[in-house]
């Protein structure tokens, strides 16, 4: 699941066999077709968590997905991450309202990744050769902060970097029973003000996207 769906459109050429188009309503393309051999889909979920949620829960309810792997580009928190590193995001603070709507404001739920999805991508980005730092992220709500100091507060409590989908897919899986992961590759530092080219962010995503084929497949 990534959140741009010319990114689905592109890993499922990239990528998949036989790969069909299922939807393209509101233009968020979703594509299946196999990963050696066996069927994977491909869905864009829209940037947000209100966005993704919808994706996230549909897929889930009304079309039996066990394994969601959101596959997208996040802002580095700290100066020590550079631009093209690969993050797998354990677990994800928010700023977002919607857990705390969920809990009725008592409980600070904590949304986590599925442990197996986790292993299992640590050891196919180990067997590839490609480093991946796992660590907690932050799942904003807006992409332009006016609080840059409180994404300083999270980095000395070792949040990565921040995105915005994964507190959502990570907490409609669980409620649902399915599994979910995120990775992520830095394509900003927040820190530095790096930004990466859109060649940069392609080569690494090839990167990003064949640890998530090769964990979803397992
Ligand atoms: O690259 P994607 O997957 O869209 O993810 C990141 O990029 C978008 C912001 O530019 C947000 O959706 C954020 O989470
Ligand atoms: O800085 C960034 C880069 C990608 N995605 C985000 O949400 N923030």
């Amino acid at each position: 699941m990534p959140g741009d769906p010319l990114r689905a459109k592109w890993i499922a050429e990239t990528f998949l066999t036989d790969a069909k188009c299922y939807s393209t309503v509101r233009n968020m393309f979703g594509f299946t077709g196999t990963y050696n051999g066996v069927p994977v889909s491909v869905q864009g979920s829209g940037m947000g968590m209100p966005s993704a949620s919808i994706y996230a829960h549909e897929l889930i309810n009304e079309y039996q997905a066990s394994t969601l792997i959101r596959v997208g580009t996040c802002g580095a928190l700290t100066a020590d991450l550079n631009l093209r590193d690969v993050i797998a995001a354990s677990g994800s603070s928010t700023d977002s309202n919607m857990n705390r709507f969920r809990f009725d404001g008592l409980i600070d739920y904590a949304p986590v990744a599925d442990f197996g999805l986790l292993r299992t991508a640590v050891e196919k980005a180990e067997q590839k050769g490609i480093e991946m730092t796992v660590g907690p992220i932050l799942a904003a709500d807006a992409f332009y902060t006016e609080r840059p100091d409180l994404y300083d507060r999270l980095a000395d409590y070792g949040v990565l970097a921040v995105e915005m989908e994964s507190a959502a897919l990570y907490t409609i899986a669980a409620r649902y029973k399915a599994k979910a992961l995120t990775l992520l590759t830095v394509s900003d530092n927040l820190k530095t003000g790096e930004q990466s080219s859109a060649q940069e962010r392609q080569e690494t995503f090839a990167q990003m996207v064949e640890v998530a084929l090769d964990t979803a497949i397992v």
